[in-house]
């Protein structure tokens, strides 16, 4: 399968012991994936393919695992936030006429989102590769410490209105601030390394808040996470102690579930599985030449 080879060797045989199961969902196509431009902390929603995915993501985890989520996490942004409700309403039946129901299943924590793609966001992939050459743009991109151009102000977008002009591009850079109000704007980032997405927010959430609430899931339940290509990214370099070298060459697709068994420690017992991994590793590949044609 496509991503195992980038993972170290520091698995555990499998045990009897028994078992929690993460399931690891990036959004559906976003219309910036679609269009390709770099979208970051922009609130871009999904593309009508992204639904469909979304649904599909629910379907997977419907048929293949028959897991009930006792919690789904989502980032702030629109695109995580709409594929888990999607998700949702595919795994519950009465969800969509009783969303009530499940209302407290869902937490959402900007410390999920996509790494703040800073001065990039809004970009055109395409364009900023022909501009800085594949090195430059893939080591923005992919590299476990490169930092992108950092945006001119911290918070949602930053100041995308100096590279971008176009109104459609505009509206989703804007809009997201609200979401930000009763976050210690300090905190926010202007553009981040994937290694800046993993220590300084996703380990601490995942050790605080997703951890403790996995540890707790007893058998037939599962948590799921609903988020970003970089949140993924790093929670699987977290978990299974991929190299920084490696993590170069690890690749999300969107709206392929991933599932991931771990120990009564939060160790995985074994290697993650995609639920469809002939899906996954097309999407995975259409991600990775992202730009590139
Ligand atoms: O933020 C983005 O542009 C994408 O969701 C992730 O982009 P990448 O695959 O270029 O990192």
């Amino acid at each position: 399968m496509q991503d195992v080879s980038v993972l170290n060797n520091h698995l555990r045989p499998v045990s009897s012991r028994p078992s929690h199961k993460l399931i690891l969902v990036r959004h559906g196509e976003s219309q910036w994936n679609d269009s390709n431009l770099f979208c970051g902390w922009c609130d871009v929603p999904l593309s009508h393919r992204g639904e469909i995915e979304a649904e599909n993501a629910g379907k997977l985890i419907l048929e293949k695992t028959s897991l009930h989520p006792v919690s789904i996490y989502t980032s702030f942004l629109d695109r995580s936030i709409e594929s888990a409700h999607i998700i949702a309403s595919t795994l519950f039946p009465d969800y969509t006429t009783n969303p009530a129901r499940y209302e407290t299943k869902f937490v959402s924590s900007w410390k999920l989102n996509e790494r703040h793609y800073g001065a990039l966001q809004g970009l055109d992939k395409s364009q900023v590769l022909k501009e800085v050459g594949p090195e430059k743009y893939m080591f923005w991109r992919r590299s476990y410490d490169g930092v992108p151009p950092l945006a001119e102000s911290s918070g949602s977008a930053g100041a995308i209105e100096a590279r971008v002009s176009d109104p459609e591009i505009l509206k989703y850079s804007t809009i997201a601030t609200a979401k930000y109000k009763g976050v210690d704007q300090d905190e926010l980032p202007r553009g981040e390394s994937l290694e800046m997405v993993l220590q300084t927010r996703v380990r601490p959430y995942f050790e605080e808040v997703i951890r403790p609430d996995l540890l707790g899931t007893k058998d037939a339940e599962c948590i799921l996470v609903v988020a970003h290509g970089s949140t993924i990214r790093s929670l699987i370099k977290y978990l299974y102690n991929v190299s920084n070298e490696n993590i170069q060459r690890l690749n999300i697709p969107t709206g392929s579930p991933l599932l991931i068994d771990v120990d009564e420690n939060c160790v995985p017992v074994n290697e993650y599985t995609y639920l469809d991994p002939s899906g996954a590793k097309a999407g995975a590949e259409k991600v990775k030449n992202q730009g590139f044609h």
